[in-house]
């Protein structure tokens, strides 16, 4: 081989495109959508969760053979702009070392991650700096749910009352500075929403980011020619932007953002609880007893009630793997499957679908809210075990 074409290709950086999005907006769709569908890009994942319970969708990413794909990076517990931050430098330093097998790295952030810190990383890193560039960031608002998070700023723009109900999220300050910060804003979900709130929702999101490119989607469908590979980033856009948020002296004051506390190099504020916590959110995670088999159809009832009626607190976020009955009880029980279930929910809205090949060994549940009551969310759990 030509040794200076080697070197070429060694000197070559690598476009590094940073995911956010409030929970539930379609980041893991993005990506299953980036990731399964053949579209020629080679891309490779690096996916932060706040702890291993909320890594629940990686076993769900499959290739066209129903196999599950491999080649998701996981860094659980803390984010990427505080505790993970050196992991993720150390897992883009390991990709780097198979730098032939891709040509894009996408990074997805937590749901409450501060884009302007995850950014930050990729220019104090002055090793990083001249393997990998940041190529943009990519905002997923969710149309549907958008006033949750987004609510106060309804009445500049007329936003429906409806919706926002008392069922605020609380991120609004996580929220707007996601979309302040994104080279790349993609509305999700317009499948859910009327024409004239969709038109809405893009002029509210024109306000806060007058500059990104903004797309819409569903099921978050987008060419990718669109938001990988642009060279979009721009450090003044950003500390610009950043500098025109009202909130974000409200952040600094409150305390929350980046005040998080160390001890041995260790955030005692990243993980998971305590980060939400920070926020007054809550999250309940229940684990279903070893073997134990749950009914799908009394699962989906018992979560309509939890879901629309408020049972056990204001659920805005759900999701989890959970074992189910054979499908064929006819079989001998030597031939009989365990058939998994992956349930996800957002605000109202909730789904329960066979998990492909994934195996659960144990069944999870992990709900995210306000004034969430454990004991009642547990019972109910075990009034769908499916009966002998
Ligand atoms: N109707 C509809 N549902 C969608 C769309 N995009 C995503 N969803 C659903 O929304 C739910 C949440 O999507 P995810 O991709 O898991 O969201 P996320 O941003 O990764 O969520 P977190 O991991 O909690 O941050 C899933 O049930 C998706 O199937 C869409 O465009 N339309």
């Amino acid at each position: 081989m030509d040794a200076s074409l080697s070197e070429d290709a060694s000197q070559v950086r690598i476009p590094v495109t940073v995911l956010t999005g409030v929970l539930g907006a379609g980041k893991t769709t993005l990506l299953r959508y980036i990731l399964e569908k053949p579209h020629g890009y080679r891309v490779a994942v690096i996916q932060n969760e706040f702890s291993e319970e909320m890594g629940m969708e990686a076993p769900l990413f499959t290739d066209a053979n129903g196999d599950t794909i491999k080649d998701v990076y996981e860094l659980p517990n803390g984010c990427l702009c505080c505790s993970a931050k050196d992991g993720l430098i150390g897992m883009l330093d390991v990709l780097l070392e198979h730098k032939n097998r891709f040509d894009y790295v996408l990074v997805e952030a937590t749901g409450i991650a501060d884009p302007e810190a995850v950014c930050e990383v990729f220019w104090v890193d002055e090793g990083l700096g001249s393997r990998v560039y940041l190529d943009g960031v990519l905002s997923l608002v969710d149309a549907y749910n958008m006033s949750s998070y987004l609510g106060k700023r309804k009445a500049s723009h007329g936003y429906p009352e409806e919706g926002a109900k008392s069922t605020s999220l609380g991120l609004e300050a996580e929220a707007i500075k996601q979309v302040a910060c994104a080279d790349v804003l993609i509305l999700n979900k317009v499948d859910l929403v009327a024409e004239a709130d969709r038109a809405r929702a893009a002029a509210m999101l024109r306000e806060i980011n007058p500059t990104a490119r903004l797309l819409e989607s569903r099921f978050a469908e987008v060419p990718l020619g669109e938001i990988l590979g642009l060279q979009a980033f721009d450090k003044d856009r950003l500390a610009a932007s950043v500098l025109g948020l009202p909130v974000l002296e409200e952040r600094e004051e409150g305390g929350h953002g980046h005040a998080h506390s160390h001890s041995d190099g260790h955030c005692n504020d990243c993980e998971a609880g305590k980060l939400l916590g920070a926020h007054g959110i809550e999250s309940v995670l229940l684990q279903g007893e070893a073997g134990a088999l749950y009914d799908p159809n009394k699962v989906r009832s018992w979560l309509a009630e939890v879901l629309w009626e408020g049972t056990a607190g204001f659920v805005y976020r759900c999701k989890g793997l959970f074992r189910g009955p054979p499908e064929d009880e006819e079989d001998p029980p030597e031939q009989t499957t365990i058939v998994s279930h992956a349930l996800q929910g957002v605000g109202k809205i909730f789904e329960i679908e066979q998990a492909g090949k994934a195996t659960v060994e144990r069944s999870k549940m992990l709900f995210i809210g306000r004034g969430l009551q454990r004991d009642v969310l547990a019972a109910g759990l075990k009034a769908c075990l499916a009966s002998d």
